[in-house]
C-alpha cells in the first residue's frame, strides 16, 4: 500500500497532541471502509467501522467519539439522517460527510445542517487527513472559533460594483448599534461579513461571539444562548454563562437563526429590547449590553409571514439587511480570490504553489460555484495540496469542473508509478487492494469462482466484471 507521504510525515506530532482520537467511520462499501480505517489508524486515530445507519445510531450512544465520518448513502438511510441524529443529541461531537463531487448541493446542505465539513469521492488521503486534523480542532460545534481582537486575516473586499456598494453599506452599518441581518446563500462570507462589522465599530475590543444556531439542540438551545442554574435540569450539574453573557460588551453572531424555535425566538426577542436574560431555572435578570448581527440563507421574511418565525422578531433583528453575492454573481472578483486563497493554501500548507493554467482558470470561471467562496476555498486548497510547486493544472481540480473531460482523466492509472504530488487517490488504493483480494480469493479457491463470489460476497456477475477490469487472466 501506498499510504505513506505528505502530511504523513509529522504523525508523531499529531499523535502526541491528539493523544489516540476516536472516530467512528460509517462506511457500507467494506473494502473502502477498511482501506480508510487502516489508512486513519496508521495516522495515529482508533477507528470504529459501521455499515449502517442504525448500527451507527447505536454506536454513537455508546460512547463519547471525538469524531465522525459517514458515507452519504448508506444501506438503511443517508448521512444527513445521522448528522441531523448527532445535531439533536450529541451536537459535540464533529461529523465529516462523504459525497460524489456531484452532490455538492447535499454538501453544502450538509454544512448548513452543522457538518464539520465535506470531502468529495474519489478521496485523497492528504486530504482526507486534513480535514479530520482541522475538524478535530473545532473547539465546540455551537460556538464557532471567535478571536477578540484583530481584524478577520484575508479578508477579501473585492472591485466588482457589488462587492464595492457590500463594502460601503458595511462601513456605513458598523459604527452605529442596529441589529444587522446578513441574507445570503451558504459559504458566501455572511459571517465573514458580520466579523467585518464587528471589526469596524466600536464594539471591535469586545468579544465576537458565533453561534451556529442551526447546531443547537432544541432542548439545550436556552441553555446555552442564556445560561442556566445548578439544578435547572438533569444534566444541569454546574451554573452555565450563555453564549449571550460571553458576548457582553461585543457581538453576538447568529448564524441560521430561523432554525431557533418559537419558544427560544421569544426569549430572543425579549433580550433584545430589555437588554436583560434569565438563566434557565434562574430568578433574576442578568443585564447584558449585546449586538446582535444575524444570518440566514432562506427567505426569513416568507416564514415569518407563514407564521414559523416570530414577525415581531423579525423586525427587530432586521433593522439594517446586507447581501452577501453568490459567486457566480461576482466573476470580475474571481482572479483576486483565487489569488487570495491560493497564498492562505500555501501558507497552512507549507507548499509554493505559484499560480494556475489558464485551462484552470477558464474552468472556475465557467463553474456556478453551488458552495460558493467556501467551495472555492475547498478546491483551492485541494489544489495547492496535490500540486505541491509550480503551476496547478486540471489534474489537481476535482473532474466535476471539468466536464467536458473524462473523469478518470484525473487519477493516475494502476500500477503507474506516481509521484507525490499527482492525484493519487484512495480509490486508487482501495481498487489496487481489491485486485490483490479477489486474485489471492481465486487462487485460494483454485479459481472457482462462484465459491470466490461467496468468500468476497459479490455476485458471480461483480466478480466477472471485477476480473476484467483488473485484467486477472490477461
Ligand atoms: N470576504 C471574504 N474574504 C476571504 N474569505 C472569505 C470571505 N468570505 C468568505 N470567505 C471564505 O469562505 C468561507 C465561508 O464563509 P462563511 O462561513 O462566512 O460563509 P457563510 O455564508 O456564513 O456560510 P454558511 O451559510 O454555510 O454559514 C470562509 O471560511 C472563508 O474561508
Amino acid at each position: 500500500m501506498i499510504l505513506n507521504y505528505g502530511l504523513n510525515i509529522n504523525f508523531d506530532i499529531f499523535n502526541l497532541i491528539f493523544k489516540m482520537k476516536s472516530i467512528l467511520l460509517i462506511e457500507d462499501d467494506l473494502t473502502y471502509a477498511k482501506i480508510i480505517r487502516i489508512f486513519l489508524e496508521k495516522n495515529g486515530f482508533e477507528v470504529t467501522p459501521c455499515e449502517t445507519l442504525k448500527g451507527a445510531l447505536l454506536e454513537i450512544q455508546k460512547r463519547p467519539y471525538d469524531l465522525a465520518i459517514t458515507d452519504y448513502r448508506l444501506p438503511d438511510g443517508t448521512g444527513m439522517e445521522f448528522l441531523e441524529y448527532c445535531n439533536k443529541n450529541c451536537p459535540q461531537i464533529p461529523v465529516i460527510l462523504i459525497t460524489n463531487y456531484s452532490d455538492i448541493r447535499t454538501a453544502v446542505r450538509s454544512m448548513k445542517l452543522g457538518a464539520a465539513e465535506y470531502i468529495t469521492k474519489p478521496i485523497n488521503p492528504d486530504e482526507l487527513l486534513l480535514t479530520v486534523r482541522e475538524s478535530l480542532t473545532i473547539p465546540e460545534k455551537t460556538q464557532k472559533a471567535s478571536p477578540k481582537t484583530g481584524s478577520e486575516p484575508g479578508y477579501f473586499v473585492g472591485k466588482s460594483q457589488r462587492a464595492l456598494s457590500l463594502e460601503n453599506q458595511i462601513s456605513q452599518v458598523a459604527p452605529t448599534d442596529m441589529s444587522v441581518l446578513v441574507l445570503g446563500e451558504s459559504g458566501t462570507g455572511k459571517e465573514f461579513i458580520s466579523r467585518r462589522i464587528h471589526e469596524k465599530s466600536l464594539r471591535k475590543n469586545g468579544p465576537f461571539v458565533a453561534v451556529d444556531c442551526g447546531a443547537l439542540s432544541p432542548d439545550l438551545a436556552a441553555s446555552e444562548l442564556f445560561g442556566h442554574v445548578k439544578g435547572a435540569f438533569t444534566g444541569a450539574v454546574d451554573n452555565k454563562t450563555g453564549h449571550f453573557e460571553a458576548a457582553n460588551q461585543g457581538t453576538l453572531f447568529l448564524d441560521e437563526i430561523g432554525n431557533l424555535s418559537y419558544e427560544v425566538q421569544m426569549k430572543l426577542l425579549r433580550a433584545i429590547q430589555e437588554r436583560k436574560i434569565r438563566k434557565v431555572g434562574g430568578n433574576k435578570d442578568v443585564s447584558v449590553d449585546v449586538r446582535i448581527i444575524a444570518a440566514t440563507n432562506e427567505n426569513l421574511r416568507d416564514t415569518a409571514t407563514k407564521g414559523s418565525f416570530r414577525e415581531d422578531l423579525f423586525y427587530r433583528i432586521n433593522e439594517f439587511t446586507l447581501e452577501a453575492i453568490p459567486l457566480r454573481e461576482r466573476r470580475e472578483d474571481l482572479r483576486e480570490i483565487l489569488e487570495l486563497f491560493l497564498a492562505q493554501s500555501n501558507s497552512f500548507l507549507g507548499k509554493t504553489v505559484t499560480g494556475f493554467s489558464d485551462e484552470v482558470y477558464r474552468i472556475f470561471e465557467n463553474y456556478p460555484w453551488p458552495g460558493n467562496l467556501r467551495e472555492l476555498k475547498n478546491v483551492m486548497r485541494r489544489a495547492v495540496l496535490l500540486t505541491g510547486h509550480g503551476v496547478v493544472s486540471v489534474q489537481a481540480i476535482p473532474s466535476e469542473l471539468t466536464a467536458p473531460l473524462p473523469s478518470d482523466e484525473n487519477t493516475v492509472p494502476i500500477g503507474q508509478n506516481p509521484t507525490a504530488s499527482s492525484a493519487v487517490t484512495l480509490r486508487d488504493q482501495f481498487e489496487e487492494q481489491e485486485r490483490e483480494l479477489i486474485l489471492r480469493t481465486l487462487e485460494a479457491v483454485r479459481h472457482n469462482k462462484s465459491q470466490a463470489a461467496k468468500q468476497l460476497k459479490m455476485d458471480r456477475k461483480t466478480l466477472y466484471a471485477k476480473i476484467e477490469k483488473y485484467g486477472i487472466y490477461s
